[in-house]
């Protein structure tokens, strides 16, 4: 027991969603498996778009989601760990426009080094956001390993109709962002021991807050397409968003909103290491980008907000039905024609 590390992010390499395997190997593991060759005719959204869940058609007006996310702990408290982890999971519900129903643990602890009373804070943790979201935890699989992974696979419904992809952008669309950027500063942060107390409500502030109002925004059809930011960061997603409906992307750097208190960690170089991964594999497809600008565009979000595509012309009254159902939102730039560079980034 004397080398055990204390603190749950010790027990991690990456945290959260920046511990997802880089999307170029991904792209290569899914390609040689043969896991893009899908045929069933039902199966409205499978993994050939890399959207944020599977949709599968039960019957003329229902669809039900299926998604499942987990990662090793980004946060100390176990509690806090569950609460990211959940309100993470079930954010790929919401991406879709749909609603989620019930859901299932994923939980793997090292029952040896780490007390089983820890785990149970963590699944009180996602308990209690899965209330929040008025679903039930359901059950769940445990495994006794190595490294402590928490997480949930999330069962959602949505009517055919009004699925939201992460394709559909047009040229003139206006982008949103619903969450203020900066997770995976504050979560470096946090696993060096520099966070302050008030750094650290800001980020649980974003993390555990649910993307719900995605679940609204699929009854509106100008909403062309959305997606969640999460491991890619916000020019990975707005990357897949674009490629996927076949557009390119102007954004304002000085439009991105930041989560208070992460320009002072950037300053000191505290961010993850996976913001280089992101930039490295995201960097020729962009334009405009200076210096450690790439820190805000990459930082690797768990439990992101919601990305959305909205109908050019439409922003006073998307603005308004937002401030309606008290959501915040930052428009960030917009969709255009198909151009040398997928994002062209204006400082
Ligand atoms: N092991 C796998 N087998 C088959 N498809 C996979 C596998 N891992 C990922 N995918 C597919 O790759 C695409 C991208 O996955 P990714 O995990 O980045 O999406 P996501 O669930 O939206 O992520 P996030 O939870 O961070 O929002 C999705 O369509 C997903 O279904
Ligand atoms: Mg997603």
């Amino acid at each position: 027991m004397e080398n055990t590390p204390t603190r749950l992010t010790e027990w991690s390499e990456g945290s959260g969603c920046g511990c997802k395997i880089a999307p170029a190997i991904l792209d290569q593991i899914l390609n040689s498996s043969g896991s893009f060759s899908q045929s069933d005719p039902k199966l409205l959204v499978g993994n050939s778009g890399k959207d944020d869940a599977a949709v599968y058609q039960v019957s003329e007006d229902l669809a039900v989601i299926n998604t499942v996310d987990f990662f090793t702990p980004i946060v100390d408290d176990p509690f806090d760990f569950g609460r990211i982890a959940a309100a993470n999971a079930l954010s790929d519900v919401y991406a879709m426009g749909g609603k989620p129903i019930f859901a299932n643990a994923i939980l793997s602890w090292p029952v040896e080094k780490l007390v089983p009373e820890l785990a149970a804070k963590v699944m009180e943790g996602a308990k209690s956001i899965c209330k929040t979201a008025g679903i039930e935890l359901a059950g769940g699989h445990s495994i006794a390993a190595k490294d402590p992974i928490f997480g949930l696979s999330v069962n959602g419904v949505v009517h055919p109709h009004k699925i939201k992809k992460n394709q559909g952008a047009k040229a003139g669309d206006v982008i949103y962002l619903t969450k203020p950027l900066g997770v995976g500063v504050l979560a470096t942060a946090l696993k060096r021991q520099k966070i302050s107390d008030q750094d650290y409500l800001s980020l649980l502030d974003t993390a555990c807050r649910l993307n719900s109002i995605g679940e609204i925004l699929g009854n509106h059809e100008e909403v062309h397409a959305m997606t969640d930011v999460t491991g890619f960061g916000l020019l990975g997603h707005l990357i897949e968003m674009c490629e996927g409906s076949r557009v390119s992307a102007e954004i304002d750097l000085h439009k991105l909103p930041m989560i208070a208190g992460v320009q002072e960690y950037i300053n000191q170089f505290i961010f993850p290491d996976n913001t280089y991964r992101n930039w490295n594999a995201y960097s020729a497809k962009t334009k405009g980008v200076v210096g450690m600008d790439l820190v805000k565009l990459c930082d690797p979000q768990t439990s992101g907000g919601l990305l959305i595509a909205v109908k050019g012309g439409n922003q006073l009254w998307f603005e308004e039905t937002m401030k309606q159902q008290g959501q915040v939102i930052w428009e960030i730039g917009k969709f255009t024609e198909k151009g040398e560079f997928v994002v062209e980034v204006n400082s």
